[in-house]
């Protein structure tokens, strides 16, 4: 019935404070405030309705996406909201959009590669929405290899400006969320050619479309790619191709903070690391990783939900049957996800502090800590996606059969989030800047630099010492084995950082004790994962490994009675969600039978084709019904 908690029962059996652990969640009572007052003023808005996604056809979709995109914006004008408010307002539309990449990347590149000059002139415009931006990096024949781009800019001194071409069909700019579409200007990436010689790719603010009628600027050739995986709102997003025909931009539109380009055609190199071009990547890299913990947290939510709501077996004389998440199976694969989700948060928390302190530090041209931060936000993006792709699809396969609707959230959660593990780096080559970045820690034991920050540990493996002349060699051969590696500190970075939250105070009652079970299982999960590596390396004996597998379905034990509390705490509403399995009362059954009725495919009784197709089959007539 509706308006009855039917997981009151589980909400009772909580032993720690839900409001506290809220507060947690989302990161301070000021995060809290702002956090549920937007989700709620989304959910209660009709503009902002998304049960209807998967009814609709590509292109509706994507004018569903742009209403959305500008109603969103009126809002925030409307309630003049600050930019904390109007991101989060962004966050719980849930919609993939031309937004995110102005937003999230356009403007942050301007931020980070820009004169103060060039930021006083574009970020206003941007911030007004007055221009739409993308990041136009990647390209037909290249994304990971950046440094393989073909797009070219070509300096005339004769008339100031630079040259942006495609030269080949592999140099088409290709993936840039926005550009199909929407985008008026973007951030091109091209490599530059300064009196014949080429120094490297460099990012140019290029406009692509008249602010006037939205047409494409001369020497434009753009559009949309296509469908992408699955129908999932990430086809609201207009991925676009564009190429160029030796349009020119004038000198000044080079982002010029890393190197710049005189009106004489002399190229010159700022002292700053030529890295920095890839700072906008830095930045989205450290978003993504407090993403992947929205994500997983919002399946795992779903699911535990669920496990609580579904009983299958165990009927003891006509009694109710067994709740599915009283099943130990249940619990081993679903606790180590809410595990998880709580260790991305403050993972995330620990390296958003990491960025903005590398920022700070190079501001002061202190580019001591780059090197750390790159290995960090690309290790963690990698680590942390990874996990939370395929702990959606396990919390998809925890749902049985209902998972698989549409109306679970589930499916749609899955094909707009496993692009996390391409985008933004793919996961493996982000793996091999990690496994890169320690074997150059190992290369300089022993010598007077002694590694500091999150490889301090690593003044312990002397051992490795012996080996390093060799891994110069064989670290192409030794690759897959290399990134293995990598993965492992990435795992050790999350388990401190947990650990190093639970030396915080952490007020509530019971909150603290909760999150230590929380932490002990992400760790002891682990362990059990990758025991293998840990008994061949000595580091456990097989006694060890049997008392961590004890102490882990003990663990589970733990977390059941405050499971659905704990996912309680993520504050997410029935709309943010979008799921019938998830929603807040477990009304599951009556809301999917209603859901049903909703689909496009029972407005009529008898199908749309019976009479062409079905009526001749059942009636043999099959022999003289044209086909
Ligand atoms: C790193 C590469 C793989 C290789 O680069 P190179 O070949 O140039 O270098 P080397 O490997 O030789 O390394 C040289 C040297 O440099 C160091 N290095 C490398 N990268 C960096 C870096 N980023 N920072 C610092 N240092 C770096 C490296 O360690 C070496 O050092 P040593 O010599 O000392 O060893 C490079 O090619 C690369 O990065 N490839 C990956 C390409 C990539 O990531 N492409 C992404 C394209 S953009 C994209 O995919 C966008 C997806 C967007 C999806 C949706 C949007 C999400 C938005 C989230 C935010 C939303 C927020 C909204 C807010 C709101 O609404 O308000
Ligand atoms: C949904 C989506 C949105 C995107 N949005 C944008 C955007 O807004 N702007 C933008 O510029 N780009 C965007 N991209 C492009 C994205 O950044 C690239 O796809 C990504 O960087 C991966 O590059 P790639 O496609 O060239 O993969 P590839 O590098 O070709 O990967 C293919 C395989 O090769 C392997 N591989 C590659 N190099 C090595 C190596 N050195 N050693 C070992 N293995 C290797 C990889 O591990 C992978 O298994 C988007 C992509 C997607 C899917």
């Amino acid at each position: 019935m509706e308006g009855v908690d039917h997981l009151a029962h589980e909400r009772n059996k909580s032993e720690f404070d839900v409001d506290a652990m809220k507060i947690v969640w989302a990161g301070s009572p000021h995060a809290f405030v702002v956090s549920d007052r937007i989700s709620k003023l989304v959910a209660s808005d009709p503009g902002f309705r998304k049960d209807n996604r998967s009814t609709l056809s590509r292109k509706e979709l994507f004018k569903n996406t742009l209403r959305k995109a500008a109603y969103a914006w009126k809002t925030i004008i409307d309630l003049h909201l600050s930019e904390e408010e109007a991101a989060k307002l962004r966050f719980y539309v849930d919609e993939p959009a031309f937004t995110d990449v102005h937003w999230g990347m356009f403007i942050p590149a301007i931020k980070g590669q820009g004169t103060e000059e060039q930021q006083q002139k574009w970020l206003p415009l941007a911030y007004k929405m007055q221009i739409i931006g993308c990041y136009a990096q990647t390209e037909l024949g290249h994304g990971s290899n950046v440094q393989g781009l073909e797009t070219t800019a070509t300096f005339d001194p004769q008339t100031d400006e630079f040259i942006i071409h495609s030269p080949t069909l592999t140099s088409s700019k290709w993936w840039p969320g926005g550009l199909g579409k929407v985008a008026t200007h973007a951030i091109a990436y091209a490599l530059l050619i300064v009196g014949g010689r080429e120094q490297g790719v460099h990012g140019f603010i290029v406009q692509l479309r008249s602010l006037e009628d939205h047409s494409p600027l001369p020497g434009m050739t753009v559009g949309d790619i296509g469908m992408k995986f699955g129908n999932g709102a990430y086809n609201a997003m207009d991925n676009g191709v564009l190429r160029f025909d030796h349009v020119r931009i004038p000198r000044n539109q080079m982002l010029m903070r890393v190197s710049q380009v005189t009106c004489e055609g002399k190229y010159k190199q700022s002292d700053v690391p030529r890295q920095l071009v890839y700072g906008a990547m830095l930045y989205v890299r450290q978003t993504i990783v407090a993403d992947a913990s929205c994500a997983l947290s919002r399946a795992v939510c779903i699911a535990t939900r669920y496990s609580a709501v579904r009983r299958q077996f165990g009927s003891q004389n006509g009694g109710p049957e067994t709740q599915v998440i009283d099943y130990k199976t249940q619990q081993s694969r679903l606790f180590p996800l809410l595990a998880s989700a709580y260790a991305f948060r403050f993972v995330g928390e620990w390296l958003k502090w990491l960025y903005a302190d590398v920022t700070q530090r190079l501001q002061a041209n202190d580019f001591s800590t780059l090197p750390e931060a790159h290995a960090c936000t690309a290790g963690l993006k990698s680590l942390t996606t990874t996990a939370t792709a395929d702990g959606i699809e396990e919390c998809r396969k925890l749902c049985g059969g209902h998972g698989y609707l549409c109306s679970s959230g589930l499916p749609e959660l899955f094909a707009v989030y496993v692009p996390a593990c391409t985008y933004e780096g793919e996961n493996t080559v982000l793996l091999l800047q990690v496994a890169r970045f320690l074997m150059k820690t190992v290369s300089q034991l022993g010598s007077s630099k002694k590694p500091v920050g999150t490889i301090a540990y690593m003044t312990r493996v002397e051992h490795l010492m012996q080996c390093r002349c060799g891994v110069q060699r064989g670290f192409a051969e030794l690759s897959a084995d290399l990134v293995e590696a990598a993965v492992a500190h990435c795992q050790l970075l999350v388990v401190s950082k947990f650990i190093e939250k639970l030396q915080q105070e952490i007020p509530g009652k019971g909150v603290k004790q909760q999150l230590e079970v929380l932490c002990n299982i992400y760790a002891l999960f682990l362990l059990h994962k990758h025991q293998g590596d840990f008994l061949s390396t000595g580091c456990i004996t097989p006694k060890h490994a049997a008392l961590a597998n004890d102490e882990l379905r003990s663990l589970y034990s733990q977390v059941r009675p405050n499971a659905i509390a704990l996912v309680d705490a993520f504050n997410y509403t029935d709309h943010y969600l979008g799921s019938i399995l998830g929603c807040y009362d477990g009304n599951v059954y009556p809301k999917l039978y209603e859901a049903a009725w909703k689909d496009p495919l029972n407005e009529s009784v008898v199908p749309d084709g019976y009479h062409q197709y079905i009526r001749p089959l059942l009636k043999q007539e099959i022999r003289t019904a044209r086909l």
